[in-house]
């Protein structure tokens, strides 16, 4: 797959780029909805004999439009998104440098610039789409916005649970714990980056050794508590047990959150290593003990409640 990175005022000849089918979309996390979007985009690539595109914007829409201080965390980082969109099999990603004068185009300029000039000849979106200034711009529009210039198909909504699937509803089930219901919406289990870093060296003497994921900041984090989760080293993924928190037991201030992961049957020294994480079930909330006779007890539970629940899931 080729990235292509675009800026406002336009910045490619569109006489290198092949005739397209494009899905247009913000895309985070892609889900299941998203998926489907995607991949009608290339079943019409194939149809048609052109070439698969997606386009999609960064940073999100948000950190421009309301200037939110608060920095947005994502489902899937661009880097994440970009792999995920390349294991679908596409052939072109453009990801549109979002800025205050992209979003001020009206849904003509945004149609005639972004998408007729960059030779797309046929437009896949989902039935809310909208683009433009203000998103003035729908699928409702499109007829009229293409200039009959492009085809399009719009995707019906996909839901679970008579919800429609949508990367806001899947940040409000990471930030609340429910991680163990999130394949249903996102296709698969929700993963998160870090490099391991030193923790305070404490969880050796203790019987239970942690990696300390240093989680890049741009992901969202599941609320404070202890997880079973999976974990990827190198080119292989382990069960472990993890705790989200600040080690009441231990810490008399709240520093900055830690994610340690107890890898199972593991032995090998990994910091500096980039791994991934990935949320399956939530266990209990994160408490402060009397002492260390109490936690270590207290692990010695979560392990064998996460070694039963990967027992179920492997059945
Ligand atoms: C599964 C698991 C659950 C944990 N639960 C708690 C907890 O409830 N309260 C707490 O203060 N620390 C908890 N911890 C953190 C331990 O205190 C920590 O791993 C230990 O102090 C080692 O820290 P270090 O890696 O910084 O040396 C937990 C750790 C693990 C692996
Ligand atoms: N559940 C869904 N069913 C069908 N199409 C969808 C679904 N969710 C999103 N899409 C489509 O996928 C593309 C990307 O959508 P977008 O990035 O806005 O995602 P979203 O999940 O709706 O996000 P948000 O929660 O931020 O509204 C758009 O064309 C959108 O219409």
């Amino acid at each position: 797959m080729e990235v292509i990175k675009l800026n406002f005022p336009l910045n490619i000849d569109k006489s290198v780029l092949p005739p397209l089918s494009m899905a247009l979309g913000y895309f985070d996390g892609v889900h299941r909805g998203h998926q489907k979007v995607i991949l009608e985009a290339k079943k019409q690539a194939e149809q048609k004999r052109l070439h698969s595109g997606v386009m999609t914007f960064d940073p999100h829409p948000s950190v421009v439009l309301r200037k939110s201080e608060k920095r947005v965390q994502y489902i899937t980082p661009l880097e994440a998104k970009i792999k995920i969109i390349e294991e679908l099999g596409i052939d072109y990603l453009f990801v549109v440098h979002f800025t205050t004068d992209f979003a001020n185009l009206l849904p003509q300029e945004f149609i005639d610039q972004y998408v007729i000039d960059l030779n797309v000849k046929h437009v896949v979106a989902g039935f809310d789409f909208s683009y433009g200034r203000m998103g003035k711009g729908t699928m409702e529009t499109l007829p009229f916005h293409s200039r009959e210039i492009f085809t399009f198909s719009v995707v019906e909504k996909f839901t679970c649970g008579n919800e429609k699937v949508s990367s806001t509803r899947i940040r409000q089930y990471i930030s609340d714990g429910r991680t163990a219901e999130l394949p249903d919406l996102l296709g698969r289990f929700y993963r998160t980056e870090g490099i391991v870093g030193h923790g305070d060296k404490r969880g050796r003497t203790i019987g239970f050794p942690t990696a300390n994921v240093e989680t890049k900041d741009e992901y969202i984090l599941p609320p404070l508590g202890v997880y079973a989760v999976k974990i990827n080293v190198g080119e292989n993924w382990y069960d472990g047990v993890c705790n989200v928190g600040y080690k009441p037991t231990f810490n008399k201030e709240a520093l900055r959150v830690s994610v340690e992961v107890n890898v199972f049957n593991f032995d090998q020294d990994i910091y500096g290593e980039l791994v991934t994480v990935e949320w399956h079930q939530y266990l209990r909330k994160e408490q402060k003990f009397s002492g260390i006779d109490e936690l270590v007890a207290q692990i010695e539970r979560d392990k064998q409640n996460a070694i039963q629940y990967f027992n179920n899931i492997d059945k």
